[in-house]
């Protein structure tokens, strides 16, 4: 797949207000074994919500281990937060900064919910006894779980538990935020609830988002960064990204016929993406499902949409016969 960037890599980061990148990474690769899962990533991240979508499997769990210190580069440069990873003592002041919420924590279960945070907050330092308590007190407010706070981890919900994980990551409200599908198993208001605490510490933070949930992108993100097979394949706005949609998306009636990708809506009509000059899907005067063919009509992009034509549609998905 060729690359489709709004921009480089590095060239839309906010600076931070000392001027340099939060984070910078230049020909990143990272291996395990003889899998490649980054394969030479350019990046450079200040200040805001920058949301990293791909496939599975596509680098971006990798990515942002490799910016919490938790994986180091097979190759390649990163600086994060001005310091050097590789270095001992640079790696343990980017921890003490960073706020990290793996995908799938897991928590000590006989922990509280209070005791964890707390345990959270002393390995990051923070401050003494009392200041430290009442940080951890303001977490659990932050996440709705203050009235849980006696709770032990393992009679906690699913999402709750996920919230936790969340508010463990803000302690200390920290310089660099990356979270990794943050919102799985959240209800709609703490998803809600979710995007406020994070575009409250994104006026200051970067904060990275690795999701599925191209509804948190929309409404979160001012970048967005598509992996694909551990390249960066886009970078640029949420707007950016669906205008190059604009033209390829379609609704019909009836089925366009084998060898599009489409899908069955729930109110019964298809909707169709088409790529210009693939000589696949439908156009607008020719083709099966074409004016000629009745009920084809023009419809506004979504991002989904534009992220399905990005990194799906000039590929065999069979959405067509999986939606049938
Ligand atoms: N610990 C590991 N050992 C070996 N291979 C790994 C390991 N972790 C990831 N990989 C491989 O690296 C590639 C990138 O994986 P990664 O987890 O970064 O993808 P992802 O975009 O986060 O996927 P998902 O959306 O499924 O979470 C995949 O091919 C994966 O199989």
């Amino acid at each position: 797949m060729s690359a489709e960037t709004a921009g480089t890599g590095t060239g839309g980061a906010a600076p931070s207000p000392s001027g340099a990148p939060s984070v910078r990474i230049r020909g990143l690769v990272r291996r395990y074994g003889a899998r490649t899962a980054l394969d030479g990533v350019d990046l450079d991240l200040g200040p805001g919500v920058t949301g990293l979508l791909g496939r599975n499997g596509a680098g971006k769990t990798t990515l942002l281990r490799c910016l919490a210190t938790d994986l180091e580069a097979t190759r390649g440069e990163v600086s994060v937060l001005g310091r050097n990873p590789e270095r001992a003592a640079e790696r343990t002041e980017i921890r003490r900064r960073l706020g990290y919420l793996p995908q799938n924590p897991e928590f000590y279960p006989y922990f509280t919910a209070f005791g964890l945070l707390d345990y959270m907050a002393v390995l990051k330092e923070l401050g003494g006894r009392r200041a430290r308590h009442e940080e951890v007190r303001r977490g659990l407010r932050r996440v709705g779980l203050y009235d849980r706070r006696h709770s032990r981890v393992r009679r906690l919900s699913g999402g709750m538990r996920q919230r936790l994980g969340l508010a463990a990551a803000l302690l200390g409200d920290p310089e660099l935020l990356l979270l990794d599908e943050p919102t799985i198993g959240l209800d709609p208001e703490q998803r809600i609830r979710f995007r406020g605490l994070v575009s409250e510490l994104a006026v200051h933070s970067t904060v990275v988002l690795s999701t599925h949930q191209i509804e948190d992108v929309a409404a979160l993100c001012q970048r967005v960064l598509c992996l694909d097979g551990g390249r960066i394949i886009f970078d640029g706005t949420p707007g950016q990204l669906v205008d190059r949609a604009r033209g390829h998306v379609w609704e019909r009636s009836g089925h366009p016929g084998e060898g599009h990708t489409a899908w069955r809506l729930a109110d019964g009509r298809y909707r169709v993406l088409t790529v210009a000059g693939s000589g696949r899907g439908p156009s607008p005067a020719g083709a099966p499902g074409g004016s000629g063919d009745g009920g084809l009509v023009p419809v506004e992009p979504t991002l989904e949409d534009a992220y399905l034509l990005l990194t799906g549609v000039d590929r065999d998905l069979g959405l067509e016969q999986c939606a049938r």
